[in-house]
């Protein structure tokens, strides 16, 4: 875990006996996990395992069948995605959910709009006041752009970006939002080994920089294993395993949950092929 300061306003997250149903398929069944302030959390599990549903839970895209999700004393469970986020949870999708003709720092800004306080006529006269907090804002953007490496493209736009730079803009837009909690969904996926380690050290960055939480959810055994100060481990919407990377991978459960699933990512092998020691 960090020694870096916490943000004074960061909670530990409580992921209380949360089922949700779809029909007659139990997405997640009676799943219970918490989150330590500060901490990189990281979802793993099977294909199917549920870690998505979890996700959507946690930023309120789903509702649950039963359970509860609570962030310090706020709970979540029962909001709708836009009053979560305005809580202080942000998300970072898999698939890029950016504007690709507009550049990377008209994306931020996009994503800054909740902490905005002038007015829309004040804005769109371009008065004294909301010219000041444009100002305030952009400056904010280019300094977590910068802080992405994204500092030499900021008035490129993102379509015409590396697949691994749209993702770190992606990560960039969530963070331009000042959370408290930072969702980053397979934030890897797609990336070669080189992206991959650059993302691994970001978000290690992010959480001593800001002194925010990070969960994760992502396939990449190394990359968790690497970095992740805790990981929950789902299978067929069940936790299997809770506890450090080294607890976790020598859990005979996940070994046997992974080795029934054929996924090559399986974190015994990731283990075994030093993989884990590779990623910062
Ligand atoms: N909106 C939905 N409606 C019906 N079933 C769903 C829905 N969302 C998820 N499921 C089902 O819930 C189960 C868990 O899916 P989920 O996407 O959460 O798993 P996952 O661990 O994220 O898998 P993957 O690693 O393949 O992305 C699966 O059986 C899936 O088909």
């Amino acid at each position: 875990m960090s020694t870096t300061q916490l943000r004074k306003d960061v909670r530990p997250l409580t992921i209380d006996n949360v089922t949700v149903r779809f029909g007659a398929l139990l997405a997640l069944s009676e799943v219970s996990f918490s989150v330590e302030p500060g901490a990189v959390h990281a979802v793993i599990g099977p294909n199917g395992a549920g870690k998505s549903t979890m996700f959507n839970v946690l930023s309120g895209v789903y509702e649950v069948s039963e359970g509860e999700v609570r962030f310090g004393d706020e709970v979540l469970t029962g909001r709708k995605p836009h009053q979560i986020a305005r809580l202080g949870v942000a998300r970072a999708f898999q698939n890029i959910a950016l504007s690709g003709s507009q550049t990377v720092v008209q994306n931020l800004m996009l994503g800054r709009h909740r902490l905005t306080t002038a007015g829309f006529v004040s804005a769109g006269l371009r008065l004294p006041k909301a010219r000041n907090e444009e100002k305030r804002h952009t400056a904010r953007v280019c300094e977590i752009a910068e802080f992405l490496e994204l500092g030499n493209k900021l008035h490129v736009p993102v379509g015409v970006l590396s697949y691994g730079d749209q993702k770190r803009v992606e990560v960039a837009r969530a963070l331009s939002t000042e959370p408290r909690l930072l969702l980053l969904d397979e934030p890897v996926a797609g990336m070669n080994a080189e992206e991959t380690a650059r993302m691994a050290q970001t978000v290690l960055e992010i959480r001593d920089a800001l002194g925010i939480t990070v969960i994760l959810v992502e396939h990449d055994m190394g990359m968790v294993m690497g970095i992740a100060d805790r990981v929950t481990v789902l299978d067929f919407g069940r936790r299997i395993a809770d506890g450090t990377p080294d607890e976790v991978q020598a859990d005979p459960e996940v070994i046997r949950a992974y080795l029934g699933s054929g996924d090559e990512t399986d974190p015994a092998a990731a283990a075994a092929h030093g993989t884990a020691e590779e990623t910062p």
